[in-house]
This record gives C-alpha cells, structure tokens and sequence, in this order.
C-alpha cells in the first residue's frame, strides 16, 4: 500500500536544477533508500518533502491526500518527521528534557518520555546534559525526539555521517526495528548501510530520478553503476 506519492516534483536555484520532474513512491512499512553523488538533489528532495522548502511544480499526496501546500508543521500533525543533517537538539538541556519538549502535547512526560528513551537504547542517559554526550548519542538523542512524535515516515537525512563503525550496527538494528510501523526514508552514502538496509532505493542524478529498485536490481543496473556506483563517488 502507498503512504506517500510524489509526482513531477521540481525546485530549480537560479539555473541549477536541484530537483527536476522527480517522481517518488513509497511503500507503507519499507525502508527505503535516496542515493546519487554529491548535489544530485537528495536534500531538497526531502526538504520538499517535509515542507521545509517549496515545490515549484509538482504534487504531493500522503495517505492519499494532497498535502503539497501544507505547512512543514501541519505535515508533522498528519506523521511526517524530517531529522535533520545538523543536530538539532538543545545541548544545555537534559536529555530528558529534550524528549519532553519534542513531546510537548503529552499529558504524561513521566510515562512518555522513558517510553521514547528506551526504544533508542537511550534510558540511561536521562540526567545527562545532551552537550555532553558523545557525537553518536547526539544523534540517537535527535532519533529519539523525532520518533517520540510517532512519525508515520521518518526521513533521516545521513543518520549515520560521523557515526563509528561499531554505532552503525546498533543504528542499522534500531531502523529496522522502527518498521513497518514506521516507514523510512533514509538518505544514506554508505553503501554498506544501503544495501543492507533498504527494501528499496531511488537513485538520484542531476535532479532527476535515474531508477528505483531492490538492492540487487539497483547493483545489476549499469545506468546507476555509471552515473554512481562504479564511479569515484561511491563512499564505503
Ligand atoms: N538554497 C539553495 N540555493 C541555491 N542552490 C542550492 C540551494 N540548495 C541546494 N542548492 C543546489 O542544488 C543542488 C542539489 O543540492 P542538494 O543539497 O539537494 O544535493 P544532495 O544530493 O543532497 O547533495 P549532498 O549529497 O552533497 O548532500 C546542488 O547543486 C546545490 O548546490
């Protein structure tokens, strides 16, 4: 079933075609991958998606409705959750405090906030000041507010630059453990993590949409292989 369907998106600075006709379907419950080299449009894209920038052309409809001219936090109300690529936690604060203000409609922080804590591994860090805490907390931190909105798409923009190696594990486990009540939209240029992750992934190219596919369907693709995969650009 469908969650969100977008159709002939397009955002265009000046003469650089960032996003360019770009139609994207996601599955309710998959995890699904955006790749293509450096300034293929990735962020935009998503940031269409959430609402933080606007289409010049093109529709939007999630669960079937239009959502195209809705405000990014109307789109929140209706369950779409955009962590963004710089931290946006609030470093003085505890990190309970900042799951609480994430979850600010709860009646209950003292029930909730443990709650959202716990599905990111993160309970015991809750006296914490979130500055503190190292890189790869931060972003679980980040994680965990945007999960405590019970996002039905979480869009994760390169969950895990910076991350180490032995956080990636822990943080492939955790997207997969989100899904299918989450659906997932992830922007991702480790390779590893792609293939091992994604039910599906679009490549992007130049703005445009180059395919979409399984893992094994987007390698074996020689349009992908040229424009990104066999190419310089691919990052481990
Ligand atoms: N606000 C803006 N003003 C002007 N140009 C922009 C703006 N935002 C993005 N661009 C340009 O649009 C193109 C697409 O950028 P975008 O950040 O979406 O790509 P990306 O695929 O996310 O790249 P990266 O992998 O490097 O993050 C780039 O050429 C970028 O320089």
């Amino acid at each position: 079933m469908t969650l969100l369907e977008a159709k002939g998106l397009t955002r265009h600075f000046g003469g650089i075609r960032a996003v360019d006709g770009v139609d994207l379907t996601l599955r309710r419950g998959e995890i699904h991958a955006l790749i293509g080299p450096n300034g293929a449009g990735k962020t935009t894209l998503v940031s269409i998606l959430s609402g933080r920038i606007a289409p010049q052309s093109g529709v939007i409809r999630f669960e079937g409705e239009d959502i195209t001219a809705l405000p990014a936090h109307r789109r929140v109300t209706r369950g779409v959750a955009y962590t963004f690529q710089i931290t946006s936690i609030y470093p003085r604060l505890s990190v309970f405090d900042n799951v609480a203000l994430a979850l600010r409609d709860s009646r209950d922080l003292a029930r909730d906030v443990p709650l959202a804590l716990a599905r990111t591994g993160l309970e015991g860090f809750a006296d914490e000041t979130a500055g503190e805490l190292s890189y790869g907390h931060q972003r679980l931190l980040e994680l965990t507010m945007g999960l405590a909105l019970r996002p039905k798409l979480l869009i994760l923009d390169e969950p895990t630059q910076g991350l180490a190696n032995e956080d990636i594990a822990g943080f492939k486990a955790l997207v997969r453990s989100l899904v299918p009540e989450t659906t997932v939209l992830l922007i991702e240029h480790n390779m590893e993590v792609v293939m091992d992750l994604a039910d599906r992934i679009t490549v992007l190219n130049f703005g445009r949409s180059l395919a979409t596919g399984t893992p094994a369907e987007i390698r074996a693709n020689p349009e992908v292989q040229a424009a990104y995969l066999g190419g310089d650009h691919a990052e481990a």
